[in-house]
């Protein structure tokens, strides 16, 4: 069992002064949940993480490791600072202006915040899903051997009809294998040169998750990631996170608190003011919350 990088954590603001609904002091929130082990490896170590947006603090004091290979979900009310904390483990914050962060987010043992980090490099092995689907506008074949493609994954070319007949077979091995973890092969297999427009959805967001396959990544982050699909396709996408999280780590920010229920071994629950509130597994954060204020939220009480 591994200790948490919040155990090491000693003050604990999200809660020393929290009040619940109903104005009472949090009796039942106090540090137990930083104590919160796990059996594996973390392989994000996340300490004393703080976000601003010019004044703006949206992110206090977040410490927080997160186990390899399962699925970590992210909840809480709108504005609390889920999306900002997820883009800050691969420092896709970096493209916001007024964004500062302070604090660190080891990868492997790594911090990438430390001068002289690849970007490139890092958003290969931490790669994102957005909210809606975002294909390019090309064939379904391109938008998954695109990246490797252009990071010389695949020895070479942007232009497909310039590879030779070994980097071909290699193409297709690679374009397959992603599109059947992605659980989208035996929909796409007869028609790879289709754009990727034409598909529907919910096939364009296993699409994208196919592209983000396609550079070997350890880590998916997704941000809503079925929030746009009606529940079929949503279905096809929990069930999809549930095999992937056999080979990948997986974070993933939803709205949906039976989603997490679902499909996550671990939740963290942020509340509003940017404080993570409770973090433990997702059986005890839905079923007998730490947090009077986890369980109003969790209850319906607010949010
Ligand atoms: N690009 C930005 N510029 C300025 N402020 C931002 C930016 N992105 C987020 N914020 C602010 O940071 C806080 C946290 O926002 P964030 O989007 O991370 O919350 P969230 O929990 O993901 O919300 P939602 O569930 O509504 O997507 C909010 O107050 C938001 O207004």
């Amino acid at each position: 069992m591994n200790t948490t990088t919040a155990d090491r954590t000693e003050s604990d603001g999200a809660t020393s002064s929290t009040e619940t609904t109903t104005g009472e002091s949090d009796e039942r929130t106090n540090a137990a949940w930083r104590e919160y082990s796990f059996a594996g490896d973390p392989v994000l170590s996340v300490a004393d993480l703080n976000v601003w947006y010019d004044d703006d603090h949206a992110l206090k004091d977040i410490s927080i490791d997160i186990p390899e290979k399962s699925v970590t979900a992210l909840i809480g009310p709108s504005g609390c600072g889920k999306s900002t904390f997820l883009r800050c483990l691969n420092r896709m914050n970096d493209r916001i202006k007024s964004c500062r962060v302070e604090g660190s987010v080891a990868f492997n043992g790594q911090d990438i915040y430390a001068d002289g980090t690849n970007l490139v490099e890092l958003r290969k092995r931490i790669g994102m899903v957005f909210q809606h689907p975002n294909p390019f506008p090309k064939s379904i074949r391109d938008n998954v051997a695109y990246a490797p493609r252009k990071h010389g994954d695949l020895d070479r070319g942007l232009v497909p009809r310039l590879l030779g007949r070994e980097e071909t077979e290699k193409e297709n091995e690679l374009v397959e294998r992603c599109l059947r973890d992605a659980a989208l092969w035996s929909e796409v297999e007869g028609r790879l040169d289709d754009n990727a427009l034409g598909l529907s959805g919910g096939q364009q967001q296993r699409l994208c998750i196919a592209r983000c396959l396609a550079v070997d990544p350890e880590i998916i982050l997704m941000d809503e990631p079925a929030s746009a699909l009606d529940p079929i396709a949503t279905a096809k996408i929990e069930d999809l996170i549930e095999d992937l999280a056999e080979e990948y780590t997986v974070v993933i920010v939803t709205h949906n608190m039976q989603q997490a229920a679902r499909i996550s071994d671990q939740t963290a629950v942020f509340l509003t003011g940017g404080e993570l509130v409770e973090y433990g597994d997702t059986d005890q954060v839905f079923e007998n919350p730490r947090s009077q204020r986890v369980e109003d939220y969790i209850t319906g009480k607010f949010g």
